[in-house]
């Protein structure tokens, strides 16, 4: 359910269209930045009268009437206000003000005013003329016309104050629902699940706080590991969709058949070993969110099925003829350049504009080293291991910092894993106990001791190799205590000057 859907819902809002409807035969419409609601499902709106149905049914009516609420909404004046519509029939807004911005308009609309100001009272004959303008084929425009609601100046105060009641129904619910998102997922990083506090991370945040709590169509682009799923699911978490469920799928690599009844479903006996229908994601995600990874992997017709869905909410399971409805919340992802594969021809042109309405570009980490130590601290307290070490020293930050990290945080995360192996026991978190790429990066080549030490420890590599990986280990991290005072060192693993020297020379440590 949309936000606009929620609004519709509202107590107050439900009154106040009823009494507006029985009483007066007007309609009451909630209007968004995005126009109205009922106009973006395609739809009439309810308690329309004749004449407006009239209009709407002819295409440019449709659009001119959208234009002219879409208009109302974007007018930047304060207050309520008066206006006449592409038709001449007068219409009553009134805004819905959250702090200090106006979030919608409460309108009542297509009606006769006789006394008010900004509307002339709509005269029959012109409105016959701009009904057959709009579809020469109306068969005689004037019969709807005669029956047009009409407020009389005593009673639009009456009109006014239900459509402010509603205004101010909305507000609360929108000011309650923002409390409640602030609360819940703030403007700070850790808020949202996701670490990292450089400035694109933040920037990144700030998009999250503004469309969680829309049903607005997000394209997460970013390298793989850069957390796209992860940013998906904090936008399920932290929107009004949290508590219904969350759904991901991977596009890539996946044949079109095995993807097309993955998503819509099956019927029984739709293809060899489809002993029962089976429902789709898209059925499963119903009222939640639908995460689809790699999308730009999808085949050309099943991009088209995408669309279908994504533009009226339907979809027909595989080997039947009946299409299902479903209310999902669908957000994309991929690594590709998208707007360059449209160029290509590789995508739709059609589908990009639908799935990119907000784009959110998740930074490689290594442009952000800068959340390093965060994310280092984070995945640390995960490993939860007693015998892993906490502290990371500098030459292993050289390291971290330095490395270009191709896997982004699932890289990272994985590396962290792997310290409570290679890293067990020690006091902290040394060069030697990091990957041989991380290694080179920062400049110590070489097999690390920890390695060395669990290749031994499992039988494999040479017992040379193995005892060379310790011996450069032991004084990789004696180098680093001592600061380099090779004579405290040589003392402390009682060997000769000459000898310490000889192995810092064999091991390359110079
Ligand atoms: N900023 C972050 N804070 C904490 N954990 C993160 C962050 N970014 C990514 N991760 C972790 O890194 C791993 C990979 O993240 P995720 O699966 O969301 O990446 P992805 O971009 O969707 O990857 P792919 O494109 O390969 O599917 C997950 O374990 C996730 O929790």
């Amino acid at each position: 359910m949309s936000d606009l859907d929620r609004l519709e819902r509202l107590r107050g809002v439900q009154v106040a269209r009823s009494i507006l409807e029985k009483a007066f035969s007007l309609q009451l419409t909630i209007v968004g930045p995005e126009g109205p609601l009922a106009h973006a499902r395609g739809g009439v709106m309810s308690g329309s009268s004749e004449v407006c149905r009239t209009a709407l049914f002819t295409r440019e009516g449709f659009q001119r009437c959208d234009a002219f609420y879409r208009a109302l909404a974007a007018d930047g004046a304060a207050g309520e206000r008066a206006r006449p519509c592409h038709l001449g029939l007068a219409s009553i807004a009134v805004p819905v003000e959250v702090g200090d911005g106006v979030v919608a308009h409460v309108v009542a609309s297509g009606f006769v005013a006789t006394a008010l100001q900004g509307c002339a009272p709509a005269d029959p004959a012109t409105l016959a003329t701009a009904l057959r303008e709009l579809d020469p084929s109306l068969v005689d425009p004037s019969q709807p016309v005669r029956k047009l609601p009409v407020v009389r100046g005593d009673r639009e105060q009456v009109v006014r104050s239900i459509l402010r009641t509603a205004a101010e129904e909305i507000a609360e619910h929108v000011d309650d629902e923002r409390r409640r998102l602030r609360a819940r997922a703030g403007t700070s990083p850790g808020a949202w699940g996701i670490v990292g506090t450089s400035p694109r991370m933040r920037e990144v945040f700030e998009l999250l706080r503004r469309v969680a709590s829309s049903d607005a169509a997000v394209l997460i682009t970013g390298e793989s590991g850069t957390g796209k799923e992860l940013v998906a699911r904090a936008l399920h978490d932290h929107g009004p969709r949290t508590g219904k469920p969350f759904v991901a799928q991977s596009c890539g690599a996946v044949p079109d058949d095995v993807l097309e009844s993955t998503l819509f479903g099956h019927v029984r006996g739709a293809f060899s070993g489809a002993v029962r229908s089976g429902e789709g994601l898209f059925g499963a995600a119903h009222g939640g969110t639908l995460f689809l990874d790699e999308v730009a992997e999808m085949s050309p017709a099943m991009q088209v099925k995408l669309l279908r869905v994504l533009s009226d909410g339907s979809y027909l399971p595989v080997g039947d003829t009946r299409p299902r409805t479903s209310d999902v919340r669908v957000i994309t992802a991929t690594h590709r350049d998208l707007a360059a594969m449209v160029q290509r021809g590789e995508f739709r042109q059609d589908l990009y504009y639908r799935l990119h309405v907000i784009p959110i570009a998740l930074p490689p980490l290594r442009d952000r080293t800068g959340d390093l130590p965060l994310l280092v601290e984070h995945f640390l307290r995960d490993a939860d291991s007693e015998i892993m070490p906490t502290r990371v020293s500098a030459s292993a930050w050289r390291c971290l910092e330095r490395y270009q990290w191709p896997g982004n945080v699932r890289e990272l995360r994985a590396e962290i894993d792997r310290w409570a192996v290679t890293a067990a026991g020690e006091p902290e978190i040394g060069p030697e106990h990091l990957s041989p790429a991380l290694r080179d990066a920062g400049g110590y080549a070489g097999q690390s001791g920890g390695e060395a030490a669990a290749a031994a420890a499992s039988g494999q590599g040479s017992l040379q190799a193995a005892v060379d990986g310790l011996e450069r280990a032991i004084l990789v991290r004696g180098l680093e205590r001592t600061g380099g005072n090779r004579t405290r060192l040589a003392r402390e693993l009682q060997i000769s000057r000459t000898t310490l020297n000889e192995r810092i020379k064999k091991f390359g440590l110079e």
